[in-house]
């Protein structure tokens, strides 16, 4: 997604403070020339033995014309006409790889810097950033409708279909266009309180997924192979609970050997989407499935109002769902509702289930932190009676740490600047840097909030963050409070497609807390 950075790296110059050579400049230059109007920083560099901070904040002076170099200079791979780089990416002969952009981010810091530069293909430029000062810098200069260069497909096959679609929906849509869907839909998705309206609904959901575990396991191991399965399945029953206010069924014990038809469909669109892979039925199944239930709330809100003018609607006080609100309160019309249901329910699973095979994964290989863990959740749970209430979660401080490291190892997404993933595991930035350590995010060191950027950062950020956060914290909260969680899988590591995902089978093993002398709360 560094394509995103085009726009902006076109207008503004960039500033390493490592090597002292680049200053991002906030005045709208035309590409690849520079001035020196409005430049904010100066760098300096490291054989000075001054950080670029330092010199920053020392006396702000302006970078004078000497300093300042054509964004033309900024290093990266070789690019040759009209291929660009992409014959370093061809299989066997190529250095890098677009399956494994984190191994061939940590060659180009290594190759060429902190700033790279690299033209891909046609006008294609990215802009690879290493430095979380830089990826600040950046984030700083995006204004109020920052902007995305992603889901193209995605937004043409919408705007082919004006019958259907007003727009191209969240995820592709720039300018006024995207912050007039936006604003609306953020009211009830983003939301603190209006999140959490949705909580019991999450943990009845994660307690039945609790259930499902324990008649799929094996007995005598506890071994559930290819547990992704049914964590794509968990995630999808959340995000249709959270969205549409829909129990599709698909996490019973009952329906795993039926096809439900919806299921399938929704989970087959969300990963080919997910995979680059836009076949134009994809959006016209999450269409039609978005459509149904969009239409069953709205003859169910006629019936309510019909209730109500009768004096007989028992459920008055209830907090509106996401859909009722939409429907009912958020201005937005129903093409515009439709296209929102659709984005999160794109957006929706797969990030949640692949956060959670890492978050596990990490817990499983890293027994010890899985008890610290499993001691949080006895003491948490037992208070609140086996829910996961409000209480429960911000008292939670050991899982929020878990949550937090994990996104610093395997974050899923590749947000605007891609080189996060490649940052958070450098030492200068965090010591063992591949270590799973939760602690680390107890002891309030000094960690720069721009390396861990899981859900992006300002106005453009994951609208679903809350919701994403609150199925993640009950759904870990659950596992480890009934299950010890073992490993039998080969080492983890990642693919990235659109998103980040598992390169090797998830073989988790689940053995009952009280069978291992623990406690068990329901
Ligand atoms: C662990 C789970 C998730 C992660 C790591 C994640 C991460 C992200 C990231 C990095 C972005 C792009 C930010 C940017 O462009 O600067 C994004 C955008 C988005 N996410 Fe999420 N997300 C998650 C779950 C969800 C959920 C559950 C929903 C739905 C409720 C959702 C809906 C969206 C939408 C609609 C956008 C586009 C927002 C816009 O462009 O205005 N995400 N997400």
């Amino acid at each position: 997604m560094s394509i995103k950075l085009i726009k902006v790296i076109q207008d503004n110059m960039l500033t390493s403070r490592l090597t002292g050579k680049w200053v991002w400049c906030s005045s709208r230059s035309p590409p690849h020339t520079l001035s020196s109007r409005q430049c904010q920083t100066v760098s300096e560099s490291p054989s000075s033995g001054s950080t670029g901070r330092e010199a920053e904040e020392g006396n702000g002076a302006p970078p004078t014309q000497d300093e300042i170099r054509p964004f033309g200079e900024i290093p990266g791979p070789r690019s040759l006409p009209i291929i660009g780089t992409l014959y370093h990416y061809l299989p066997v002969i190529g250095q890098y790889t677009f399956s494994r952009l984190h191994h061939t981010g940590l060659l180009k810091l290594k190759q060429f810097g902190p700033i790279v530069r690299e033209r891909l293909v046609g006008d294609v430029t990215l802009l690879l950033l290493f430095d979380p000062r830089d990826i600040e810098t950046m984030y700083s200069t995006e204004g109020r409708y920052p902007m995305r260069r992603s889901h193209t497909a995605l937004e043409k096959y919408r705007l082919d279909r004006p019958h259907m679609y007003n727009t191209g929906g969240l995820l592709p849509t720039n300018g006024q266009k995207w912050w007039d869907i936006r604003r609306r839909a953020q009211k009830v998705l983003s939301r603190v309180q209006s999140v959490l309206t949705r909580l019991p609904h999450i943990n009845k959901v994660t307690r039945d997924f609790n259930d499902l575990i324990d008649s799929v396991r094996c007995p005598q191991t506890g071994l559930i192979s290819n547990f992704l399965d049914l964590e794509r399945r968990l995630f999808l029953e959340l995000t249709m609970v959270a969205t549409v206010d829909v129990r599709l069924g698909c996490i019973n014990r009952s329906s795993l050997n039926i096809v439900n038809k919806d299921a399938e469909d929704l989970l087959h669109a969300a990963h080919a989407s997910n995979s680059c892979i836009i076949h134009t039925d994809n959006g016209l199944q999450l269409w039609r499935i978005a459509l149904k239930y969009v239409e069953a709330k709205e003859e169910e809100l006629r019936k309510r109002v019909d209730r109500r003018e009768r004096g007989v609607d028992e459920d008055n006080d209830r907090p509106l769902s996401v859909l009722e609100y939409f429907i009912l309160e958020s201005g937005l019309d129903k093409k515009d509702i439709l296209g929102v249901v659709c984005d999160t329910l794109l957006a929706g699973i797969d990030t949640g289930a692949f956060t959670m095979s890492y978050v596990l994964h990490n817990l499983a290989t890293n027994p010890d932190k899985q008890e610290l863990l499993a001691a949080e959740a006895r003491t948490l749970l037992a208070r609140s009676g086996g829910e996961v209430t409000s209480r429960v979660l911000s008292e939670a401080r050991y899982l929020k740490a878990v949550l937090k490291e994990t996104y610093r190892l395997r974050p899923v997404s590749i947000v605007v600047v891609t080189q996060n993933q490649v940052s958070c595991r450098l030492p200068e930035y965090f010591p063992d840097p591949d270590k799973f350590l939760p602690e680390r995010w107890l002891k309030k060191e000094n960690i720069n909030p721009f390396l861990v950027l899981p859900f992006g950062h300002g106005p453009r950020a994951c609208i679903g963050r809350r919701t994403a956060e609150q199925n993640l914290y009950t759904a870990v909260l659950q596992l480890v409070g009934r299950y010890n969680i073992g490993w039998l899988g080969r080492e983890l590591d990642c693919y990235s497609n659109l998103i980040n995902e598992p390169d090797a089978s998830l073989e988790f093993t689940f053995l009952p807390r009280a069978a291992a002398g623990g406690v068990q709360y329901s």
